[in-house]
């Protein structure tokens, strides 16, 4: 039998029994050794400065600090969230073209920052939701009531719910980290009747996870979402249709220095060319895919998820016409490399399609969100992977007859299950709300034109039609000379909006420099105009992805759990052997009046 892995406190994996992945006190509020005051400075005037289009020019002027300066892993996450706000503001800019370069005055610090808290230096779910948060009463609950952010981008109420909610979601979902450690040593020990405690603790937890996720309809508009939001989120890989089809450069900060070894590399044999493309950077944007809760609870329960569109099937009974087997243009084929350079030498290549995490998550995507997490939550799941236990026993209990379970064992298939459906349901909300705040919205286009896509999208499109009849044009270079594309006056505010699109290299930009030295790269990306696949700001073809995980969950519960009733919060939840249905409970009959109209409406 293969030793059992140990795993070590929670709060070695800087996790709080309490508040989970949120740290146990708010994050600061400001930085207080004053060498740091123009960071603060820019902090607190970044959106009115974006809204002047004044944003780039004020960073300009900003000195290179030294970030080694910061004392406390508290000072580094609030110095990392200055950076997120600031860097991302600065390359999208608002009405402005895409910056192809962030100078060195945030690009260093950020890096070297990010790489003390094992993070990239790209927006990502930490800066905006663990570490992004106020209460409004210092000594009341981290929940919706008391929750305000301490940053946006675009300064709107949406943004800062679209924040919050998962903020709550993180602080109600905490229980579950604890309850999950404490049911491996059950399993471990036997102990079945504390197991189903704790699995009916995790369970619960996860019905108010749903009921937080539930609430991001109430005060974040889905369009302003869409339009107003979700660009700035957005990071630089797979992101050719917005002018970076390498990624972006980061001044200053170069691949020639290695973590292992501490040194930088000899740069004398390289070209001007190529020492340029080591400066560039891909990550993926902002997401709650990088949430270490949701990606815990998977290892748990041992819920496995796949390629999408690359899924076995699980037996004939499950077996459905769906998505498995297609190919649904899945971006994410192997983890990527952060610079582009590295894909020109195999031996990286090699190196990157070795998948570190292939216990229970053989989709690329998902693995790739760990490289976005804080370093110590994503070892905590490094860990839970090895010790988790939970779904080998059960499947051990499901080898036996239903009716050789004993009563005890038959709980904690129930119990198992219990937790597997409100993760189901989790997720069938969440393509919900993803149908509508981005499927939706990307089909409908902008109400006004300076959402830019539509517009511009028909004008380009028309444009395009002249130029290729008329091959002098250079507007635009494609390196790959197969066909010209003009970008006319193509609004780069929010390419990553476009339903379909077309790489375009700004002509005179060192994208175009790169992109003729070096034809092999960047525009291998070229997405088919065709394909219509709204993608998500990780690059996934959003749909299929999200399904396919929804239904990952639902396959794994164990088929013949007893069928019995349960009641939970009003809910009666009905459990057989194929299906658990919700059934909400009627209301009560409440006086009709206009007020209750106009609430329910
Ligand atoms: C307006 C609200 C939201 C939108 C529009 C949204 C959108 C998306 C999209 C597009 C993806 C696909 C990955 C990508 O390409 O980025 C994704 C994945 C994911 N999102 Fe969200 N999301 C929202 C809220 C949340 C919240 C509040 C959570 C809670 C933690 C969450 C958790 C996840 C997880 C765990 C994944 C990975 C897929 C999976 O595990 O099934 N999302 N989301």
């Amino acid at each position: 039998m293969p030793a059992m892995h140990q795993m070590r406190s929670l709060e070695e994996y800087d996790i709080s029994p309490t508040t989970g992945f949120l740290p146990p006190e708010p994050p600061l509020r400001k930085l207080s050794d004053n060498y740091f005051d123009c960071w603060e400075e820019m902090f607190s005037d970044f959106n009115g400065l974006l809204l002047a289009g004044k944003l780039r020019q004020a960073i300009h002027k900003m000195p290179l600090l030294d970030h080694t300066r910061l004392k406390t892993v508290q000072e580094y996450r609030r110095a990392f969230l200055i950076l997120c706000m600031l860097s991302h503001s600065y390359v999208w800019g608002k009405l402005e073209k895409t910056s192809e370069t962030l100078p060195a005055n945030l690009a260093v610090p950020w890096t070297g920052i990010a790489n003390y808290l094992g993070l990239s230096p790209v927006v990502c779910h930490a800066s905006v939701v663990l570490w992004n948060y106020r209460l409004l009463d210092p000594d009341g609950p981290i929940d919706l009531s008391n929750l305000n952010t301490l940053a946006t981008y675009s300064g709107s109420l949406d943004e800062s719910w679209f924040y919050l909610v998962t903020t709550a979601i993180e602080s109600v979902g905490a229980p579950c980290l604890s309850a999950m450690v404490k049911s491996i040593n059950h399993v471990r020990e036997g102990d079945h009747r504390a197991l189903v405690t704790e699995l009916r603790t995790i369970s619960t937890a996860m019905e108010g996870m749903n009921n937080a996720l539930q609430r991001m309809f109430e005060k974040c508009d889905p369009y302003v979402f869409y339009w107003k939001i979700r660009p700035y989120l957005a990071g630089w890989e797979n992101m050719a249709e917005a002018g970076l089809p390498f990624g972006l450069i980061y001044e200053g900060v170069d691949s020639f220095w290695s973590a292992e070894t501490d040194e930088y590399a000899d740069m004398s044999h390289l070209s001007e060319g190529e020492r340029l493309l080591r400066q560039y950077r891909r990550y993926a944007g902002g997401s709650a895919a990088q949430s270490s809760l949701i990606a815990a609870l998977d290892v748990f329960l041992g819920v496995e998820h796949y390629p999408t569109g690359k899924r076995p099937q699980v037996s004939q009974q499950q077996q459905k016409p769906d998505s498995r087997d297609q190919d649904v243009n899945d971006r994410y084929k192997q983890l990527p490399t952060p610079n582009p350079a590295d894909e020109l030498n195999n031996k990286m290549k090699e190196k990157s399609e070795r998948p570190p995490f292939v216990r229970t998550n053989r989709n690329t995507f998902l693995r790739a969100m760990r490289m976005y997490m804080p370093r110590q939550h994503r070892e905590f799941l490094e860990d839970l992977e090895l010790a988790a236990n939970l779904r080998s026993f059960m499947l051990q209990l499901e080898q036996h007859q239903k009716e050789k379970l004993s009563t005890e064992e038959a709980m904690v298939l129930d119990a198992y299950n219990d937790c597997l459906t409100q993760l189901k349901v989790f997720r069938d909300k969440h393509v919900q709300i993803v149908t509508l705040y981005i499927v939706n919205q990307a089909r409908k286009g902008p109400n006004i034109a300076h959402g830019g896509f539509a517009i511009e999208k028909k004008k380009q499109q028309q444009e395009q039609e002249t130029t290729t009849q008329d091959d002098d044009s250079d507007d635009v270079i494609h390196p790959t000379k197969k066909a010209k594309i003009t970008t006319a006056d193509h609004n780069v505010l929010y390419p990553q909006t476009a339903l379909e699109t077309s790489p375009g290299i700004r002509k005179g930009s060192l994208s175009a420099m790169v992109s003729t030295m070096f034809p092999e790269l960047g525009l291998a990306k070229h997405v088919d105009p065709k394909t219509g696949v709204v993608r998500g700001t990780g690059g996934t073809n959003v749909l299929p992805f999200l399904k396919q995980s929804r239904d990952e969950t639902a396959d794994t519960r164990i088929g013949f759990a007893s069928t019995s009733t349960s009641h939970r919060n009003g809910k009666s939840v009905k459990k057989s052997n194929e299906t658990t249905t919700i059934v909400e409970k009627p209301a009560p009959e409440r006086p009709r009046s206009w007020r209750n109209w106009f609430t329910s409406k």
